[in-house]
């Protein structure tokens, strides 16, 4: 998981400095050394560390008591807020043409995702915002490029402008945006060569298509494994060529988020988007303070709520959120939400936007049980509607005839049963932490679905 080391420290720091009533100049100097030491270890770039350092030491000594937060919570959200300030402050938005087509310039060193993300970008401009975009392959160095967009236009249904690799970029540039003309496409996305290094010779190419027609954004697309290499990309990228935007690929992977957190203060561009997986649908725009929430353990719940919009029928989720409230559960609701859960995407992604669920040992590598769930299915559907509305009900001789009828043991079937109680109890709870707003969610039970 991305971050990993770094939230570890930054929690365990937080966690000695939460609960004080009184913050003394020597807790702040100390919780900073060790701040300081928890970014350089994530790659963070030293000038960086520096002046974070500072601006969060000189806020955080001399902290004024306010009412509703204890002084050490209050440095902690000082520390949230210089973090989200770091990564932009505000979530920076596509800009689109005023008059279309939109021209959207993807470049970036080879390796880096940008084809993938050419794709995944086109997709999700045809999703949330109702566009129809063109993809042109430009990048005619690379033998497989141009074939492995016309792929991913294939996959997603979307137009692929090529001339194969023997017309110049600039041509195929000029070509598409006549194609595009004809064919309504308000926006256009070219995907560009590729270089292992940054050479004048690529440089001056991509100068001559921003000539064609000034873009309304160059993205450029980073790997965020590469840390500090990333930043250094970004900053040349931007002296050279001027960028309008980062995409961060990779945040999905063991990144130590050096990149994430260093690129926008040195290279003075937003982050717009991430990547989080090798799949179509994986990019996301990207959320400085969901972001630094996620680091500092306060989970994500925001993008976690969001995805959950986007694959949950609402109608449902709202009678499911009565249920939760009236303690009217039942198990047919819980299969219900197994398989809303299930679409909303691998399951190991979405637990790890739970505030807390970081620290759930073993689940940092959780994959989900596929057996375990199946089980679980097979047990239900074992049951008659009368022990599914009230499990009260269900005897030990009860417990026998479903555990034959579904193939599994008394155990497996004790031990769905336990769940649910909990999942009930955690159900009370959470309506009540909504009217207080107050304490962490805590998911019981739900590590007996992962291996
Ligand atoms: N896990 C993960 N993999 C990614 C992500 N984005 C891209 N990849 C993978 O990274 C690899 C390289 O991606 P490409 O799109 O082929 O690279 P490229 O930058 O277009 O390469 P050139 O066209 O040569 O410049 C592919 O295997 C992608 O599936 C991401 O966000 N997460």
């Amino acid at each position: 998981m991305a971050f990993e080391g770094l939230a570890e420290r930054l929690q365990g720091t937080i966690q000695r400095i939460k609960g004080k009533g009184k913050v003394s100049e020597a807790d702040v100097k100390e919780m900073m050394r060790e701040v300081r030491f928890a970014l350089i270890e994530a790659d963070v770039n030293l000038k960086v560390v520096k002046e974070f350092v500072k601006k969060v030491s000189e806020r955080a000594i001399g902290v004024d008591v306010m009412k509703s937060l204890t002084p050490g919570q209050q440095v902690i959200k000082i520390v949230k807020d210089e973090l989200t300030e770091l990564m932009g402050g505000e979530q920076s938005p596509i800009k689109f043409a005023q008059k279309p087509p939109t021209v959207i310039m993807m470049v970036g060193l080879q390796g880096a995702g940008k084809t993938t993300t050419t794709g995944k970008l086109a997709l999700l401009l045809r999703k949330k915002y109702n566009r129809n975009p063109l993809l042109v392959a430009a990048d005619i160095y690379r033998p497989a490029a141009v074939q492995q967009l016309q792929t991913i236009g294939k996959q997603l249904s979307l137009p692929v402008f090529s001339m194969g690799t023997d017309v110049s970029p600039v041509e195929i540039v000029r070509q598409a945006l006549e194609k595009s003309k004809e064919d309504h496409n308000d926006v256009i996305i070219i995907d560009t060569a590729g270089r292992l290094h940054i050479d004048e010779v690529l440089m001056q190419e991509l100068k001559d298509i921003r000539a064609l027609k000034e873009p309304d954004e160059v993205f450029l697309v980073v790997d965020s494994m590469t840390g500090q290499d990333a930043v250094n990309v970004a900053q040349s990228f931007n002296e050279a060529i001027g960028i309008t935007g980062v995409v961060l690929t990779k945040l999905d992977g063991d990144t130590r988020g050096g990149a994430a957190l260093s690129i926008r203060s040195v290279a003075q561009k937003p982050i717009k988007f991430v990547g989080m997986g090798e799949k179509m649908d994986a990019l996301e725009p990207f959320h400085p303070e969901r972001m630094a929430s996620r680091i500092l353990g306060m989970g994500d719940m925001l993008s976690l709520i969001e995805k959950a919009q986007e694959n949950v029928d609402e109608e449902k989720a709202k009678e499911l959120e009565e249920k939760f409230r009236t303690q009217s559960f039942t198990f047919d609701d819980f299969i219900e939400q197994l398989n809303q859960v299930k679409k909303m995407g691998p399951l190991e992604d979405i637990i790890k936007m739970l505030p807390g669920a970081g620290k759930i040992k073993g689940l940092e590598n959780a994959k989900v049980d596929e057996k375990q769930m199946g089980r679980v299915e097979a047990i239900i559907y074992a049951m008659t509607p009368q022990e599914k509305t009230t499990p009260d009900i269900i005897s030990s001789s009860r417990k026998k005839r479903i555990a034959k009828g579904s193939g599994t043991t008394i155990q497996d079937v004790n031990r769905l049963l336990k769940q649910f109680e909990d999942m009930k109890k955690m159900m009370k709870q959470m309506s009540g932490m909504q009217q207080k707003g107050k304490k962490k969610m805590k998911m019981p039970g739900l590590d007996s679905l992962f291996k």
